[in-house]
């Protein structure tokens, strides 16, 4: 209801029945989104097929709105094509209310910052392996961060150690998350749109494949560690621990069994992708800036020398990879638009009516190209994170993380693994522009989709010194 006939904010103007259906961007959309910004106000309005959207284009709105107002800004919207492939298991897209607060807080309990501490030597020996695997075939760095990213998740939610670069669950997590962020995005899905689509061969199929696949994702590994346990044998692991505790206190509820699968799976689905699209980011920023390169390094080589590896012990003392870690997160977060919010009831802000239902988008790419927080914000600047006696400041870019109830809940564990690889691939490699670069092989191009990758590029790597390879091996090794 709108009884006193305000407007919406403003937005592209849309056309009968579609609205601005045709107008949505299908590539880098956040750019697009950031001009509408620009054009239209800090706050979009868009309309497609009588579905309401706004974009949030400001620090300031996603605060007042996700933040101030989270009792009605943290639901998400109801995805079809996303529930007929079985998302619906995972907490980023259930729905505000009692089954999303439990799974957060079981998921909470074992990825709050004391929490993900416990996970730090695994996720250390991990980016160890990563650079071990650089060393020998240093053209493949991406794949490494690739396989980084699905190794560390599976040890620490499963004890599970993958082998190699083909690993089977590995392969799993990717091909379930392609169909699923495909599926995300205002426009991304005819389905949401047209319902009766669902009908369609061709996209049932679809929908079935991506069933199959989160039904395997949550089962297989789960079923692992029971198995495991039930023989003794195992490490401790979150899916253990949740197991564990579920069966101290005698709870043989299979809704109950039911949430804890779900809440592992989630952490799986949700733990390797942004990292390693972050990941990406980090390179792409290194091969094109040798200059912040040579300070790392200078850094590391002063505070850690060339006798041994950095590891979490010197990360106080590493002042400027530090800033350069948080400067990635800034430069070009790697959900440009974050996970669409939606409202759970209607809503005047500045004297605009949003209605019950609007899905929300926070432009966290405008976010963090604005030149008021961020002076020559298309720079990578890691001095921007650092007082002018060198030491950090306080300000660390959580808006990378989201907003509001919804924010990410794995930052604490996405911040150690990601620190843990910039420091080790810093300390450890030269990496520098490939001449051979010319169009698609220039760093820089990313994709589309929610979580956005860098796309391979051409680049030369090379390990800094015999002593370093000496190094990487040893530890490697131990
Ligand atoms: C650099 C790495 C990461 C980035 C940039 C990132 C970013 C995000 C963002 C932007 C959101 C949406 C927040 C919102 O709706 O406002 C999100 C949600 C989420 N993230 Fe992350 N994330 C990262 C790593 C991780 C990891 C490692 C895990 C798991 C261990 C994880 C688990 C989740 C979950 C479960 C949600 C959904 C939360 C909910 O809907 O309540 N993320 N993340």
């Amino acid at each position: 209801a709108n009884p006193q006939g305000l407007p919406y904010p403003s937005g592209p103007t849309p056309i009968p029945i579609f609205g601005n259906y045709f107008q949505l961007p299908k590539v880098a959309p956040w750019e697009t989104y950031e001009q509408w910004g620009k054009q239209y106000g800090e706050v979009v309005h868009m309309e497609n097929l009588s579905e309401h959207s706004i974009i949030i284009n400001s620090a300031k709105v996603a605060n007042d709105l996700l933040e101030k107002r989270s009792n009605k800004y943290s639901d998400r919207p109801p995805l079809l094509m996303l529930n007929m492939m079985g998302w619906d298991f995972d907490l980023g897209f259930i729905g505000y209310g009692p089954r999303w607060r439990e799974h957060r807080r079981l998921f909470h309990q074992e990825f709050r910052q004391a929490a993900a501490q416990r996970y730090m030597h695994t996720t250390l020996g991990k980016a160890h392996e990563l650079i071990r695997r650089t060393l020998e075939s240093p053209d493949h760095y991406l794949d490494h961060l690739r396989h980084f990213g699905g190794a560390n998740i599976l040890a620490i939610v499963y004890d599970y150690h993958v082998k190699d670069a083909s690993d089977y669950y590995v392969k799993l997590v990717e091909k379930a998350t392609v169909m699923m962020a495909e599926s995300q995005l205002p426009g991304a899905s005819a389905v949401d749109y047209f319902p009766v689509l669902k009908y369609l061969p061709g996209i049932r199929n679809y929908a079935k494949e991506g069933l199959r696949l989160t039904v395997e994702m949550c089962d297989y590994p789960f079923n692992y560690v029971k198995d495991r346990m039930s023989r003794g044998e195992g490490q401790e692991c979150m899916a253990s621990k949740l197991i564990e505790r579920l069966q101290a206190s005698g709870n043989t509820n299979p809704e109950d069994w039911d949430t804890i699968r779900c809440v592992s799976g989630a952490a799986y689905a949700a733990g390797a992708d942004p990292i390693v699209a972050a990941l990406g980011v980090f390179f792409v920023a290194m091969v094109l800036h040798p200059d912040v390169q040579k300070k790392a390094q200078e850094e590391i080589d002063r505070v850690v020398g060339d006798d041994r590896l950095p590891n979490y012990d010197d990360r106080e003392s590493l002042p400027y990879v530090e800033a350069l870690y948080r400067e990635v997160l800034r430069w070009r977060p790697a959900l440009p638009l974050s996970i669409s919010h939606a409202t759970t009831e209607e809503d005047v802000y500045e004297g605009f009516f949003i209605p019950k239902g609007t899905t929300v988008l926070m432009n966290l790419w405008a976010i963090h190209r604005d030149e008021r927080t961020y002076p020559e914000a298309t720079k990578f600047k890691p001095e921007r994170y650092l007082n002018p006696d060198g030491t950090v400041k306080d300000n660390y870019p959580t808006s990378a993380f989201g907003g509001g109830r919804r924010i990410c809940p794995g930052r604490y564990f996405a911040d150690t693994g990601m620190w843990a690889v910039i420091a080790l691939t810093l300390s450890s490699f030269n990496f520098s522009q490939s001449k051979d670069g010319t169009g698609h092989n220039m760093p820089g191009r990313y994709g589309d989709g929610m979580i956005s990758h860098t796309l391979p590029f051409k680049y030369n790597m090379g390990v800094r010194s015999e002593k370093h390879a000496k190094l990487i091996e040893m530890t490697a090794n131990a």
